[in-house]
């Protein structure tokens, strides 16, 4: 795979001794878009930590190529020498938190972080903002972050919101105006924990359908646990399990893995469709 923008290899985290991310290597292509599944405790939650900096690892490399695609070209590829990716891209596990956002890592935690005071456009603008120096998020937005702001909102569809209170809009809403916070960053790498919990059935659909419009242009990577979701919109799925990765493909083919049936999809409601 020569267009990787992640590259995780040997990551080990522990708690109190006890691993919790064990050995686990991973690598996520630029412009994919990626779903994380397992069963509770596999681990899903702290990848994404060690991947934003929240976690430490024990040991082990999480390698991100921030590097931006060449106008017209949404896959640059990376360099290979000897069939090897040469990837000179930042070492992860050695930054801090802040530092990664900067570096364009931006990370949409379960629970909507929006201010309620706020109107809609104005939580975009904020977001905008976070790599600003200190002195330039005084200044009124120019119309440059304006129109950045707008685009964000539109991507999400949520312009015609733009002036409403962020405390007035529907759970679904408060999550797409989080994804759009995250777009007017332009990060390279989006974060998602869950974004669907709690939504509604055409809040799931409109979410689904917003994710692939933005992969390509955007890389994501999702945890979820809704299966339903995940068969209808994931491309390729990745199962932790016990801190590794145990299996990782197209749905349709992880779905109709045996082992991942027993592990993980066994134990879920399954579709009459789907038994083997
Ligand atoms: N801060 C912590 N201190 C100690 N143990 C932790 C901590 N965070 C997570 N764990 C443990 O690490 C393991 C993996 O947890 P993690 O939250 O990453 O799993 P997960 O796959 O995201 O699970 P879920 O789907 O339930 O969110 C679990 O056994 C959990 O109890």
């Amino acid at each position: 795979m020569s267009d990787a923008i992640l590259k995780i290899e040997q990551l080990c985290v522990s708690f109190d001794g006890f691993p919790v991310l064990d050995n686990l290597d991973l690598v996520v292509a630029r412009g994919e878009l990626r779903f994380l599944i397992g069963p509770n405790g596999a681990g899903k939650t702290t990848l994404m930590d060690v991947i934003s900096g929240k976690v430490r690892a024990r040991s082990g490399r999480v390698l991100f190529d921030p590097t931006v695609p060449a106008s017209g070209d949404p896959y640059p590829p990376s360099v290979e020498i000897h069939g090897e990716i040469r990837f000179e891209g930042l070492e992860l596990s050695r930054m801090r938190e802040d530092a990664i956002v900067r570096a364009g890592i931006a990370r949409k935690f379960q629970t909507p972080s929006v201010f309620n005071s706020l109107s809609v456009a104005e939580n975009v603008a904020v977001a905008a903002s976070y790599r600003d120096r200190f002195f330039r998020q005084l200044m009124p937005p120019s119309a440059g972050r304006r129109e950045r702001v707008r685009d964000a909102l539109a991507q999400v569809g949520l312009l015609e919101r733009a002036g409403v209170h962020a405390g007035a809009l529907s759970h679904g809403e408060r999550q797409w105006l989080e994804i759009a916070m995250l777009l007017v960053q332009s990060p390279r790498i989006m974060l998602l924990d869950e974004p669907i919990a709690g939504m509604t059935k055409q809040e799931r659909e409109r979410t689904g359908e917003l994710l692939h419009r933005l992969a390509g242009a955007h890389t994501i990577i999702i945890t979820e646990h809704d299966m339903d979701f995940v068969r209808q919109y994931a491309r390729t799925v990745t199962v932790l399990h016990m801190g590794q990765v145990l299996r990782e493909g197209p749905i349709d083919e992880i779905q109709q893995d045996p082992v991942v049936r027993e592990v993980y999809l066994g134990r879920q409601k399954v579709h009459a469709g789907d038994a083997a």
